[in-house]
């Protein structure tokens, strides 16, 4: 998954969030959205899954912690179509990072305690229109 959009030097609190709006690519394979403290450290690995790493339509989540992924997490929904417009947004407090998309709302736990959200990238078969930070 070639390497986006990257933004570091972050300060986002719990209950603040980070919007990535964006377009899927038409023959997407897959796309990640990393929020943390950095590339090796990752409160959310967020990982639509259209056809890869053998995954068909699925959603894998995960965390990071010093370079070594933690346990994967599987949703059963898969609310994203290639070639969709979308807008992820992303918001955590001290239990669990929240994902909210225009049809769907996913949760995972904040594994690592992470007080503040420093890092965040984009990978993969999706096309940043816009980031916002509220
Ligand atoms: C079945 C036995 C092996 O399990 C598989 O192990 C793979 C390797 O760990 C798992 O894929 C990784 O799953 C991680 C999340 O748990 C990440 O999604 C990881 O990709 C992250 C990534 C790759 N890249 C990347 N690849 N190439 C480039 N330039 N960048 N950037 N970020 C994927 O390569 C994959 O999800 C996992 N599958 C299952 C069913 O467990």
């Amino acid at each position: 998954m070639e390497q986006g959009l990257v933004v570091t030097q972050l300060d986002i609190q719990p209950g603040e969030c980070i919007k990535v709006k964006g377009k899927i690519l038409s023959d997407a394979k897959g796309f990640a959205v990393n929020v943390g403290k950095d590339s090796s450290t990752l409160l959310l690995h967020f990982n639509p899954r259209f056809d890869c790493h053998g995954d068909v339509n699925t959603i894998v989540c995960n965390s990071k912690q010093d370079g070594t992924w933690g346990e994967e997490d599987r949703k059963a929904d898969f609310p994203f179509q290639h070639g969709d417009k979308t807008e992820i947004c992303i918001s955590f407090n001290e239990t669990e990072a929240t994902v909210k998309l225009p049809d769907a709302e996913f949760q995972f736990p904040n594994r690592l305690g992470m007080e503040k959200i420093e890092y965040l990238a984009v990978e993969g078969d999706f096309k940043v229109k816009a980031i916002k930070f509220s």
